[in-house]
């Protein structure tokens, strides 16, 4: 094999329950993700010895060892205890700072294809802790399905078959305005905040079950950043006041500041671009894609 071209999902979190603070700095929470059809794409191949080579022609994304994708090439040599290096070429198309994961689901997805190259060296539960490390939201990437996140994020569990039979498929409007959110920026925010912006476990495992049994998605829908990030960036939370005052199913995705909105026809669908475009003007990045 010489070389392997993999899809690099984005995510959402359909609902995203921050807990609180834990002794390691990191938060625990519990989300319900979903990967969409919408993401980048990654070509990797066995390179030269020495040195790792990434391509990408967006010049805004982060060159050599700030790369995730980087940081996974040197992570799976440090585990295999193979001396190869990569040349990987990133065809980015998800926004970063977006809340949709795209560093994350770029280091995992390179880690899936580099250890395709080396005929599998590292088994899944390997590849997981090695994604841990990298991020709290990396491992998720490593499955591409409907998952329950605990812990700080990488703890996984699977949904229930027919839930995710229901979600596969669905209609996702993606809608992100002109900026861009940190999530260490967004985490900081509900420290400040205090008690008051975490919600505890116990009533985000209702909400999930909730979901499970009635398969209504207005249940589910819930984003404990979305009062905090709202309060600095009205634009956010003006906009999702407005759809929702129009009957339609939306959020923020992680800690934003990509938004989403699922239309139940084409009707809501138009009326979803229109508002967005009247909120955040004309030239707004708005996509029609679908959850994996
Ligand atoms: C908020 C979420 C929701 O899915 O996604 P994004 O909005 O970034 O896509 C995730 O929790 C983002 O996970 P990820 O982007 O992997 O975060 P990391 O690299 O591990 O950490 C980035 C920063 O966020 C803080 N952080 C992250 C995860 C967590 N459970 N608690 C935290 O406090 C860390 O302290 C760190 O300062
Ligand atoms: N391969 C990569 N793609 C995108 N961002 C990356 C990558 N590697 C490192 N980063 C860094 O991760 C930050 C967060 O990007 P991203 O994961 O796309 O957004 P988010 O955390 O909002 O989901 C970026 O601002 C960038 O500095």
């Amino acid at each position: 094999m010489n070389s392997v071209t993999l899809h690099s999902p984005a995510k959402i979190n359909l609902m995203l329950s921050v807990h609180g603070r834990r002794n390691d700095g990191f938060h625990g929470l519990t989300s319900l993700v979903v990967p969409i059809a919408f993401g980048d794409t990654l070509q990797v191949a066995i390179g030269e010895a020495g040195q790792d080579r990434l391509s990408c022609r967006d010049v805004s994304v982060p060159r050599g060892g700030q790369n995730l994708i980087i940081q996974a090439a040197a992570a799976l040599r440090a585990a295999s205890g193979r001396n190869v290096y990569f040349d990987i070429e990133l065809n980015k198309q998800i926004p970063m700072g977006a809340g949709l994961g795209g560093g994350s689901s770029n280091a995992s997805v390179a880690l899936i294809a580099m250890n395709q190259l080396l005929d599998s060296p590292l088994c899944l539960d390997e590849l997981s802790a090695l994604a841990a490390r990298l991020g709290s939201d990396c491992p998720f990437f490593l499955h591409s399905q409907p998952m329950v996140m605990t812990g700080r994020g990488e703890a996984l569990t699977g949904l229930p078959g027919a839930v995710s039979q229901q979600l596969r498929g669905r209609t996702v409007l993606l809608f992100r305005p002109h900026f861009g959110i940190q999530t260490a920026w967004a985490y900081g925010k509900l420290v400040k905040a205090g008690g008051g912006s975490y919600e505890a476990e116990p009533l985000a495992t209702q909400r999930l079950q909730q979901f499970y049994d009635s398969g209504r998605i207005d249940n589910l829908l819930y984003n404990s950043f979305e009062r905090s990030v709202g309060s600095k960036y009205l634009a956010i939370a003006c906009l999702l006041e407005e759809l929702r005052c129009n009957g339609i199913a939306c959020l923020m995705s992680g800690s934003g500041s990509c938004c989403f909105a699922l239309p139940r026809n084409q009707v809501e669908q138009a009326l979803i671009e229109e508002i967005c475009q009247n909120a955040w003007g004309s030239d707004t990045f708005f996509i029609e894609t679908s959850i994996l």
